[in-house]
């Protein structure tokens, strides 16, 4: 892919070459060999670097949470920042939603792929995809959308917790879906990229001939058609037509790069 005009802060070299630097990469707290070893043997000599807890009984109350019972949350003693100062980046959820057809996945691929070559660790959940496993239960009636959009938000919410710069691109046309997953995070950590093109379009792409088939009926419920979409009020990115013209994918991976840069999530 070529390069694209954003003014990037790091410079233009390969994954691998970014990955071993990063390594080494002075004031992070990284266990070497030689680390584990001084603390009482390599590999396959017991818990190593692993800290353990071996207290005498439970440190904190339990709680009940959904339908779990008599649980604790327990706190690692290597956090998210110190995930983000090995990354040099900021964990975050790029959240793209739209229409079928809108560009949801090309921008996602596009995005990730312009994000890697500049050394930044990205994943991609896409709705499609995650169909195929995680989400292969549900279907597309409103209370399994939700489901979906819930499942995907918890996932990506790790993802954010490991430090990656994580792109969701799914349908997810219920506002409150989407809100929710917003609520998962702190605020500034869901960048909601919302694919702003009239159905019109969308339809006449049609890569998978999914809204022929809606349209002559065999297809129920389908988004666009005969199921709602709930455009967001105030995302942070709106990917739009200008002068009659969709943009490239180019400029809409450009458009989000810039987001990403000017508000500080591609340095720890
Ligand atoms: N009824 C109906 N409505 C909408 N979309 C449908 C439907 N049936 C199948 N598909 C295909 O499923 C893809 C959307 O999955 P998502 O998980 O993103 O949908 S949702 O967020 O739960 O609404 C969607 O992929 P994209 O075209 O990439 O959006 C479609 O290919
Ligand atoms: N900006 C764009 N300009 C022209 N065609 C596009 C653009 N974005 C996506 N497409 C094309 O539109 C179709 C649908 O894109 P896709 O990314 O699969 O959408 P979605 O994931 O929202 O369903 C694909 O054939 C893709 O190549």
């Amino acid at each position: 892919m070529a390069s694209l005009s954003v003014p990037s802060t790091l410079p233009r070299v390969s994954p691998a070459v970014v990955g071993a630097a990063r390594w080494r990469r002075p004031g992070v707290r990284v266990r070497s060999r030689t680390a584990a070893a001084a603390l009482g043997g390599g590999c396959g000599a017991g818990a190593g670097g692993i800290e353990q807890h071996h207290g005498d009984g439970p440190r904190s109350p339990v709680s009940n949470i959904g339908k779990s019972t008599n649980i604790l949350w327990h706190n690692c003693p290597i956090g998210q920042s110190d995930r983000q100062q090995l990354l040099g980046q900021k964990g975050c959820v790029v959240w793209i939603t739209g229409l079928s057809g809108s560009g949801k996945s090309t921008l996602a691929c596009a995005l990730s792929r312009e994000l890697h070559y500049r050394g930044h660790l990205t994943y991609v959940l896409d709705g499609d995809n995650l169909r195929h496993g995680l989400n292969r239960d549900l279907s597309f009636k409103a209370e399994d959308r939700a489901e979906n959009i819930r499942r995907v938000g918890e996932v990506a919410k790790l993802f954010a917790d490991a430090g990656i710069i994580c792109i969701a691109s799914l349908i997810s046309p219920y506002r409150r879906d989407r809100d929710a997953c917003r609520a998962l995070l702190p605020d500034s950590k869901f960048i909601e990229v919302f694919m702003d093109f009239p159905l019109k379009i969308c339809e006449a792409r049609d890569p998978k001939g999914l809204y022929k088939l809606a349209r002559t009926g065999k297809i129920k419920g389908f988004t666009g058609i005969d199921d709602p979409y709930e455009p967001p009020v105030n995302g942070e990115i709106v990917i739009k037509m200008k002068d009659g013209e969709c943009p490239s994918p180019k400029e809409m991976t450009r458009q989000v790069l810039c987001y990403l840069e000017e508000n500080g999530y591609l340095q720890a």
